[in-house]
């Protein structure tokens, strides 16, 4: 199977290229996310991607937005393309499998971040400050320590190429209102939750995650893009966790450990090896089917 590394959907309207998924416009009240088989690390994007990767992460996509339905409603209208228009059929081969037909919402320029442990950019605040997202914590927290209880950790949403900037949660009360900014940083932690219980139950560890936000045409607080994916979320095997030390990833350590042994710049985007290709995509597999108890349609 050839990896699928830049969607080309012509007759549809192109709104963003991300580091790994395509945003088209469809029609007034919908969107398009195509993920692609495109694979990040260290902030790079690599030559060649991992097939089958972009419709494992749309498939786990769907099943937390499913399981997660009672805690609040989604953006997604179907990831089936047989209840999707003419003008995203047409491209069928293309993009079975791998995208999200979503409602048009008025989004909330947050990245609404929820971290259950310390770690990343929170870990390297609270060394030098003692607060994540100016939040202050308890003293002597070891790195990759589970939190007492998961914090709301909101950030900007930064250019392209830019890096997100963490910001206090009254931060988003200034700019989106208090009640809305309560409901936004509760709803992030209720889904949350429910996801982290549900997924360290099956052996992974979602250490932390990003959700992004909008509201619907009645304004209704509705959870949007991707949620609780490797991407969008750190992955840890907890078989192995232990806190005071940085952890595995539970998806992306082949191909981690695969830059660093080659020298990897963490500027120049460089070609996988068959390997490293096969163990990553191995990695996706096993956390879906971990997750959800069924084997991912490829
Ligand atoms: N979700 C959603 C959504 C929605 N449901 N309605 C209106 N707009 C958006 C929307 C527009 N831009 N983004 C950022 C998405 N990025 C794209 C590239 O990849 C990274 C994420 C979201």
């Amino acid at each position: 199977m050839a990896a699928l590394l830049e969607s080309d959907c012509p007759a549809l309207e192109l709104i963003a290229r991300g580091k790994v998924r395509d945003l088209y416009n469809v029609d007034a009240d919908t969107l398009l996310f195509v993920a692609t088989d495109r694979v990040s690390a260290f902030d790079v994007v690599m030559k060649n991607g991992i097939p089958g990767k972009g419709k494992i992460l749309t498939q786990l996509s769907v099943f937390w937005f499913r399981l997660l339905a009672d805690v609040m409603p989604s953006h997604l209208i179907t990831s089936n393309m047989d209840e999707m228009p003419a003008s995203v059929q047409q491209y069928r081969d293309q993009l079975e499998g791998r995208c999200l037909l979503v409602r048009r919402l008025k989004v909330i320029q947050v990245e609404a971040i929820v971290r259950g442990y310390i770690t990343g950019s929170g870990w390297a605040e609270y060394k030098q400050k003692g607060t994540v997202s100016d939040i202050s914590l308890p003293a002597g927290l070891q790195e990759c320590e589970q939190l007492a209880a998961p914090l709301f950790t909101p950030s900007t949403k930064a250019e392209i190429g830019e890096h997100d900037e963490n910001i206090h949660p009254d931060q988003v009360k200034k700019m989106i209102g208090t009640e809305l900014a309560e409901k936004l940083s509760q709803a992030a932690v209720n889904l949350y939750t429910k996801a982290a219980e549900y997924a360290r139950a099956r052996g992974i560890i979602i250490a932390d995650t990003k959700f992004e936000f909008g509201l619907d045409e009645h304004g209704v607080l509705t959870v949007a893009d991707e949620v609780l994916t490797p991407d969008s979320s750190r992955f840890w095997p907890a078989d192995q966790y232990a806190p005071g030390r940085g952890q595995d990833s539970f998806d992306k350590q082949f191909l981690r450990n695969y830059l660093v042994d080659s020298g990897f710049d963490k500027k120049t985007s460089i070609e996988l090896p068959d390997d490293v290709i096969r163990d990553t995509l191995a990695k996706y597999v096993d956390a879906y089917v971990r997750i959800t108890g069924e084997q991912p349609t490829l």
